[in-house]
């Protein structure tokens, strides 16, 4: 419980810090919501009483306060949830979720997003920031909520303790709604699979990808069928299990009723018979009416207080992880200015979080400076993972890496990166301008036109940006008002990003051109060897390929080849096939395919 109190002091003091009026404002409304039907009860108890006993005076004043009290509640019900709604909507999206996203970056490797455990909580923190911040709200409330009831109970007492029953019967509705709409949230969860299929099929019937499809296939009518079929099968437990709840909730109002209408017969009774004034009568009433409200706000704010562990347990659990790997030694020696001895990878082996098989099984492997080493190996031979070690998005298990001697751990990771450049398979698509996109690659020079002029010329783009309507400035992404690019416009963009940095130590293209034909890949390759050739004079730069198409990375100086995390096979193109091992036989296979499906795949995707 100690870790939420020092949660919410946190959330609290960053409210109140960045957004002072919007705090003060939320923090005044629910203080005025807990003492306005207290005070209108009061203060018109006391103008009854004052005009039963003649004093004019007396009962304008309090019949004025008791007036003002009741706009103030009256104009509280509308404003103070909307202000709590504001309030806690900026908290969320302005302070919280870019202090998540911070938090989750500063890990300098990867690992965390590919584990289940913080994936998992990750994602309910995300679905749920909105809840983390308005449990701060919600613990508020229920503290005024309490207070309310401890009020309303000692101004009952005022008139008799027997009217403290009261506060029974107004939780017995309460407790039968609470009773009926688990009824309901339960069948919800039992009907969800056919409400799902439901929304499913119906979105199916209106998308334009399936809608070729269900068309070529006639199946549309069928679809259609299958969706009302679903629609009944959700709808209809969901709404016997309303009905049911209404009912229960009847069945509480009427018990209170009765309890109330008791009860005024009990106050009336005495007073009649000089045991209380008529503003007794009235403030009981006046008490009486709010007493369900009140527990029932009550009930709702302490639940949604103690549920929202359901969230802030996986956040706190998150912010302790990111702390402790955030400030893990990163390394703190500066990469060499200019590679001369290589990169050694020495008895290397790793697995992932969570799984027992080596993605890597005691890899060594030598890649000499100024070299371009291709990586080849079939599906999950561990390619990307040697990559991945590279780039210190992981730790090795055992062995190690070093970098002209340097271990690779000592290095600066942010330092190390820096001096990177890479393309992945799932390289991004950023929807931005044309000219941002491929200047991300050097934030540093995200607009320095000529530096990105430059990096497209070096990936044959130009004549793509000659094609934009607006060149460089063209806005990206439909969904934002732009263009779309092709699946091989926007691999040239990412290959364009990558050869921003002009002086990397490491230059990694992994399977960036995957969906391109053979033809197309073996081109652009073909100007990155260019570029790998003058970045390794220049920096001694080491340029990394990794590829499925052996055919393509024929001219390496250098080729791993892996199985199973194994590195089987290495050597030149030629001593490979001479060694007429695996390299061998799967570079004839590929060759042999190749021959057979040319004639079709010879134009470039993108042209
Ligand atoms: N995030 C991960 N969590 C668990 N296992 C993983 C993860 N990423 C990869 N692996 C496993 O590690 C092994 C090596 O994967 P890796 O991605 O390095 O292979 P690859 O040779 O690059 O494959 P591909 O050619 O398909 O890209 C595979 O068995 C894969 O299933």
């Amino acid at each position: 419980m100690r870790r939420y109190w020092s949660l919410w002091r946190e959330l609290f003091t960053l409210s109140w810090r960045r957004q002072r009026r919007h705090t003060a404002a939320t923090l005044t409304a629910i203080a005025l919501s807990t003492l306005a039907v207290p005070v209108c009860a009061v203060a018109l108890r006391r103008a009854v009483d004052a005009i039963d006993g003649g004093h004019t005076s007396t009962a304008v004043m309090a019949a004025a306060v008791a007036a003002l009290a009741y706009a103030v509640s009256l104009v509280l019900q509308d404003t103070a949830g909307l202000l709590r709604a504001t309030t806690n909507d900026r908290l969320g999206r302005l302070e919280l979720h870019p202090r998540i996203h911070r938090d989750i970056s500063r890990v300098h490797g990867l690992e965390h997003l590919e584990r289940t455990d913080f994936l998992d909580r990750m994602t309910i923190v995300r679905l749920g920031t909105g809840h983390v911040t308005m449990s701060l709200w919600n613990m508020v409330l229920a503290v005024s909520n309490v207070l309310k009831l401890v009020l309303a109970v000692l101004l009952l007492g005022t008139v008799t303790p027997w009217l403290g029953l009261l506060l029974v019967f107004a939780a017995l509705p309460v407790w039968l709604d609470h009773v009926g709409q688990r009824r309901v949230r339960r069948v919800e969860v039992e009907t969800s699979e056919d409400h799902r299929l439901h929304r499913r099929l119906a979105e199916l019937a209106v998308s334009a990808s399936a809608g070729k499809e269900l068309r070529v296939s006639g199946t549309a009518e069928d679809v259609i069928r299958r969706q009302t079929t679903a629609w009944y099968a959700a709808m209809g437990p969901r709404a016997r299990a309303q009905f049911v709840a209404g009912a229960l909730k009847l069945v509480g109002w009427l018990v209170f009723i009765a309890a109330f209408v008791g009860a005024l017969a009990l106050i009336t009774h005495r007073t009649v018979h000089g045991h209380g004034t008529v503003g007794d009568v009235v403030l009981a009433v006046t008490v009486a009416m709010s007493l369900r409200q009140t527990v029932a706000s009550t009930v709702m704010s302490t639940t949604s207080t103690a549920s929202a562990r359901r969230v802030l347990d996986p956040y706190l659990w998150m912010r302790e992880y990111t702390e402790r790997e955030a400030t893990r030694d990163q390394g703190e020696q500066t990469p060499p200015a200019a590679l001369t001895d290589g990169i050694s990878v020495e008895n290397v082996s790793y697995a992932y979080p969570g799984t027992d098989r080596l993605a890597l099984d005691g890899v060594s492997v030598t890649l000499p400076a100024g070299a371009v080493v291709a990586v080849v190996g079939e599906y999950g031979s561990g390619k990307t993972t040697l990559v991945k070690l590279l780039q210190k998005f992981y730790q090795t298990d055992s062995g190690r890496i070093t970098v002209d001697g340097i271990d690779l751990s000592r290095l600066d990771t942010e330092r190390w990166r820096d001096r990177s450049s890479a393309v992945f398979q799932d390289f991004g698509r950023f929807r931005t301008t044309f000219a941002e996109t491929v200047g991300l690659g050097d934030l540093r020079h995200v607009n320095d036109r000529e530096r990105i002029q430059r990096a497209l010329g070096e990936v044959e783009a130009d004549d793509l940006v000659r094609r934009l309507p607006n060149g460089l400035d063209t806005q990206l992404g439909r969904e934002l008002g732009g263009l779309d690019l092709s699946e091989g416009q926007w691999q040239r963009t990412a290959l364009a990003r990558a050869a921003m940095r002009t002086d990397p130590l490491l230059f990694v293209l992994d399977e960036p051109t995957a969906s391109l034909d053979a033809p197309s890949e073996q081109n652009i390759f073909e100007q990155h060897m260019a570029r790998a050739r003058h970045l390794g004079q220049r920096t001694g730069a080491i340029t990394l390929i990794v590829s499925h198409r052996f055919s393509t990375v024929a001219g390496a100086d250098h080729i791993l080849v892996l199985d199973k995390g194994r590195l089987v096979e290495s050597g030149t193109h030629e001593d490979l096939l001479a060694l007429r091992g695996q390299y061998a036989d799967l570079y004839r296979l590929q060759a042999d395919a190749y021959a057979e499906s040319a004639p079709a795949t010879t134009e470039e995707e993108d042209a």
